[in-house]
């Protein structure tokens, strides 16, 4: 790894990598680890994960040494959002995922919490929280009970160009969300326009956020999402920003930069 901060006030770090190769080798080891600390610890490593260009990275988990070291039975799998389409839908992140990684691993498939696809987008938010819920009172999933929401081990996320994160775009109603855990869109600003997320309260009631961003067309949103308006000066308006308004209350964040996205923040010490 090329250079790794730590914020001084807050549980957050800066991971950044000259290449994208590089951080996919820092960010499966330290993914690798968090599995091995929780199972060892409570016997279960509970997982909520986005799509796209996520899957290719995590697919060097499914290689040696990690297929052989990971405690794969004890994985608990959820995703962070999904699209509203059928799951063999070329833009489903069910099948990116089931085809990139779920299919490759020895995962339970009992242990893994799919949005239904066969009942309206409304219907199937409420059917995907109900499931959690019922995983939380059967104690799969901790439980922030301050937050009364799931603490999930690790919440995965990828941060699009515009700064979303799961399906929480820019200046929409969802990033307001305080009391559900799941809620749906009909209108997300990139295609397909039907969308289910995890709510802000749930990621960042996790005890670990991963933000991963590469590229140069990352570059003005990691700025603005890690080093725009700390102080709440100038008049920022945080919801411009939803990777910013990530913030895990007792959890620890860490963002997986590589060089091109990391190119607007200060100079690295
Ligand atoms: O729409 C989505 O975008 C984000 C980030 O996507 P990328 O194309 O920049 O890799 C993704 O993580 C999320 O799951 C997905 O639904």
């Amino acid at each position: 790894m090329a250079a790794s901060s730590n914020h001084p006030k807050m549980k957050r770090e800066l991971r950044i990598s000259d290449s994208v190769d590089e951080l996919t080798t820092d960010l499966v080891e330290y993914i690798a680890q968090l599995s091995e600390n929780s199972v060892k610890e409570k016997g279960r490593f509970t997982i909520a994960l986005s799509g796209r260009s996520l899957i290719d990275l995590i697919g060097k988990l499914c290689e040696a040494p990690y297929i052989r070291t990971v405690d794969w039975r004890n994985w608990y799998f959820f995703w962070a959002d999904e699209r509203g389409v059928a799951k063999d839908h070329v833009d489903s992140n069910y099948k990116l995922t089931k085809d990139g990684f779920l299919s490759r691993v020895p995962v339970p498939s009992k242990h893994i919490t799919s949005i239904n696809d066969s009942i309206s987008i409304g219907e199937a938010a409420l059917r995907y929280e109900f499931d959690i819920r019922q995983l939380v009172k059967a104690h799969k999933i901790d439980v922030d009970v301050d937050a009364d929401c799931p603490k999930f081990d690790l919440v995965l996320l990828e941060m699009g160009a515009d700064g979303h994160v799961a399906s929480l775009f820019p200046n929409k109603e969802a990033l307001q969300e305080k009391t559900n855990w799941v809620v749906y869109l009909i209108d997300s600003p990139e295609h397909p326009p039907e969308r289910i997320t995890l709510t802000l309260p749930v990621i960042n009631s996790a005890y670990n956020v991963l933000i991963v961003a590469t590229g140069e067309d990352k570059a003005d949103a990691v700025h603005q999402a890690v080093a725009v308006g700390e102080d709440g000066g100038d008049g920022f308006d945080v919801t411009s920003s939803p990777a910013h308004m990530v913030n895990p209350s007792d959890g620890k964040l860490v963002w997986f930069l590589d060089a091109t996205a990391a190119s607007k923040l200060c100079p690295r010490g």
